[in-house]
C-alpha cells in the first residue's frame, strides 16, 4: 500500500526506547507511524496530519498527559487518543477516559490489544469522516435532515423498493410502527420520482379535527360554511404536479373515505361549497402505523379504499428488527445534535453503543433521535458513556454487555451518581428549561396538562414552549 494510504498512528512518548519499539511494531503491522518526543513536535504534527490514533503517554516529559489530552480534544474534538501508562493506576485511566480518551494501555503494551484498538479507531475515524462528508454534501443540497440513514438488510430492502417504485406514478402504502421513518420514506419516493420539483404535501389525519378534514384535503369556496370567509385550496390541489402524502390514513373520517376513493380513481376534486370539478395531477402516497387489514375489520378503513391505496406496500421495519442501524443512526443524531446545540460532544463509548443497540426502542427512530439530543445537551464531556443513558434503557443488558461495562461504569460513576439528567454547569437557561419540560413530559407519560401542573405553568404556556423548542409531547408516551 502506498505510504500515504496507510492509516497514521502518532506516538507521543518521551521515552525513546518505547517510541522506537512502537514504531517498529506498528510499521510491521502495516501502519504509518510518526513519533513526537516532546509536546512541541506533537503540536506541529497535529497541525498538519490527521492520525487515525494518537498514542499519548500519561507522563509526557514535564507534561501531565491527561491534562494535555483535554486541551488537544478541545482544539480537535474528533481526535482519537489512546493513553499509554507505565504507572497503570486505574485512577489515571478513569481520568483519561472521562476526559475523552478512546482507550488506555499499560506499558509495555500488549501488541495484540494495541492492534485491535487501532483497527477500532480506524473504523470510527472512517465512520465519522463518511458521516461528515455525507452530511456536508446533503446540507449543501438542503436535505441533510431528510436523509434516510440505514445499513441493515431491512433498510436496504426498503431502499431498493424506493428506487423501484419512485419513477412510477403508482400509489404506495407505507406501513410501519410509529417513528420508524414512514414520512422520510415518502419524501425519499417524492425526491426520486419524476416530479421532484413539484410540491410534497403531507397531511396528517391524526392531527386534524374531523370537521376540518374535508376542507383541508379538498379546499372550500368562500361562504361554504361559517368562518369560510375566503376561497381556500385544499392539500390535494396544492399538491398538483407533486406528491400528496396522506399520513395516518386510518384516522380519516369514514364518510370522507368515499370521496377520497373517487379522487384516487378520477384525479378530480370538488372544493366544499362548489360544484366545479377540478382536475389535479398528483402522486398519492399513504401511510399507517396500524395493521391495515385490522382497520378494515374494525370498519375504520374502507376495503375498496385500502385496495386502491395498497398498490405497492412498503413495510418499514421497527428499529428492534434492524439493530445494525442503531450505531449509525445514533452517530448521525449525535453529530447533528452536537452542532445544533453547539456542544463539544464527539462520540459514544463502545459500551454505550452496545447498550443502545440492545434496547428495543418502542418509539423507534424518533425515540432514539430525541434521546440522543437530550444526552448530548446534558453530556459533561466529549464522549457519551453508559452512565449517560437513562436507567430504563440501560436496565436490562445482555450478559456480555453487563460484563464489559464495569470499567466504564467506574469511569462515569461521578456522573452516574448525579443521575443521567444532571445538567452540565455550562447549560444555558433555554437548555435547562427545555430539559425541565422534557422531564415533566416523561413523568406525565406525554400528558401536557399534567406536565404543566408539575412545572407550575399554564397549559398554553407549555404549548408555546413545546413549539419553541420543537418538542412533540406524544414522543414521550410510553
Ligand atoms: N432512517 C432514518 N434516518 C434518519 N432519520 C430517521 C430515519 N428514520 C426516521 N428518522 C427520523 O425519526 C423521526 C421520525 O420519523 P418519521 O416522522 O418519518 O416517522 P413516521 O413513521 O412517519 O412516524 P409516525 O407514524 O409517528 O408519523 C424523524 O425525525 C425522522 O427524521
Amino acid at each position: 500500500m502506498p505510504d500515504g494510504n496507510r492509516p497514521l498512528v502518532i506516538v507521543a512518548d518521551d521515552d525513546v526506547n518505547i517510541s522506537r519499539l512502537l514504531e517498529v511494531k506498528l510499521t510491521s503491522m502495516g501502519f504509518r507511524v510518526l513519533s513526537a518526543e516532546n509536546k512541541s513536535i506533537l503540536l506541529d504534527l497535529l497541525a498538519t496530519e490527521s492520525p487515525a490514533l494518537l498514542l499519548l503517554d500519561v507522563v509526557y516529559g514535564e507534561h501531565d498527559g491527561v491534562e494535555l489530552l483535554g486541551s488537544l480534544l478541545r482544539q480537535n474534538p474528533a481526535l482519537q487518543v489512546a493513553m499509554l501508562t507505565a504507572h497503570g493506576t486505574i485512577d489515571t485511566a478513569v481520568a483519561a477516559i472521562k476526559q475523552g480518551a478512546f482507550e488506555y494501555l499499560t506499558k509495555p503494551p500488549d501488541f495484540h490489544r494495541l492492534e485491535v484498538i487501532i483497527h477500532h479507531a480506524i473504523e470510527k475515524h472512517e465512520m465519522r469522516r463518511r458521516i461528515k462528508d455525507l452530511e456536508a454534501e446533503l446540507v449543501e443540497r438542503g436535505g441533510g435532515q431528510r436523509t434516510l440513514w440505514g445499513e441493515s438488510e431491512g433498510m436496504k430492502r426498503v431502499a431498493e423498493l424506493i428506487d423501484t417504485v419512485s419513477p412510477t406514478d403508482a400509489t404506495v402504502l407505507i406501513l410501519g410502527e410509529s417513528g420508524t421513518g414512514k414520512e422520510l420514506v415518502a419524501r425519499a419516493i417524492h425526491e426520486r420520482s419524476r416530479r421532484p420539483k413539484g410540491p410534497f404535501v403531507p397531511v396528517n389525519m391524526a392531527a386534524m379535527p374531523r370537521e376540518l378534514m374535508e376542507s383541508t384535503i379538498f379546499g372550500h369556496e368562500k361562504g361554504a360554511f361559517t368562518g369560510a370567509d375566503q376561497v381556500q385550496r385544499g392539500c390535494a390541489e396544492v399538491a398538483h404536479k407533486g406528491t400528496l402524502f396522506l399520513d395516518e390514513i386510518g384516522e380519516l373520517d369514514i364518510e370522507l373515505q368515499a370521496k377520497l376513493l373517487r379522487f384516487l380513481q378520477e384525479r378530480t376534486i370538488q372544493r366544499v361549497g362548489s360544484s366545479k370539478i377540478i382536475s389535479v395531477d398528483v402522486r398519492i402516497l399513504a401511510a399507517t402505523n396500524r395493521e391495515p387489514e385490522q382497520l378494515v375489520r374494525e370498519g375504520r378503513l374502507r376495503e375498496d379504499l385500502y385496495y386502491r391505496l395498497n398498490v405497492i406496500p412498503v413495510h418499514v421495519p421497527p428499529l428492534r428488527d434492524r439493530r445494525a442501524d442503531i450505531p449509525l443512526l445514533a452517530t448521525v443524531f449525535l453529530s447533528r445534535a452536537a452542532s445544533r446545540n453547539k456542544r463539544p460532544v464527539t462520540g459514544f463509548t463502545d459500551e454505550a453503543l452496545e447498550v443502545l443497540t440492545e434496547y428495543d426502542w418502542p418509539g423507534n427512530v424518533r425515540q432514539l433521535e430525541h434521546l440522543i439530543e437530550r444526552i448530548v445537551i446534558l453530556s459533561p464531556g466529549p464522549t457519551i458513556g453508559v452512565g449517560a443513558i437513562p436507567p430504563e434503557i440501560a436496565a436490562s443488558p445482555s450478559p456480555s454487555v453487563a460484563n464489559s461495562r464495569s470499567l466504564e461504569q467506574a469511569s462515569t460513576s461521578n456522573h452516574a451518581s448525579g443521575g443521567p439528567w444532571t445538567l452540565p454547569s455550562r447549560a444555558s437557561m433555554d437548555e435547562i428549561e427545555k430539559q425541565a419540560i422534557i422531564n415533566a413530559l416523561i413523568h406525565s407519560n406525554g400528558n401536557v396538562s399534567e406536565a404543566a401542573r408539575t412545572l407550575g405553568l399554564g397549559q398554553a404556556t407549555v404549548y408555546r414552549k413545546l413549539k419553541r423548542y420543537a418538542i412533540t409531547a406524544r414522543d414521550y408516551v410510553n
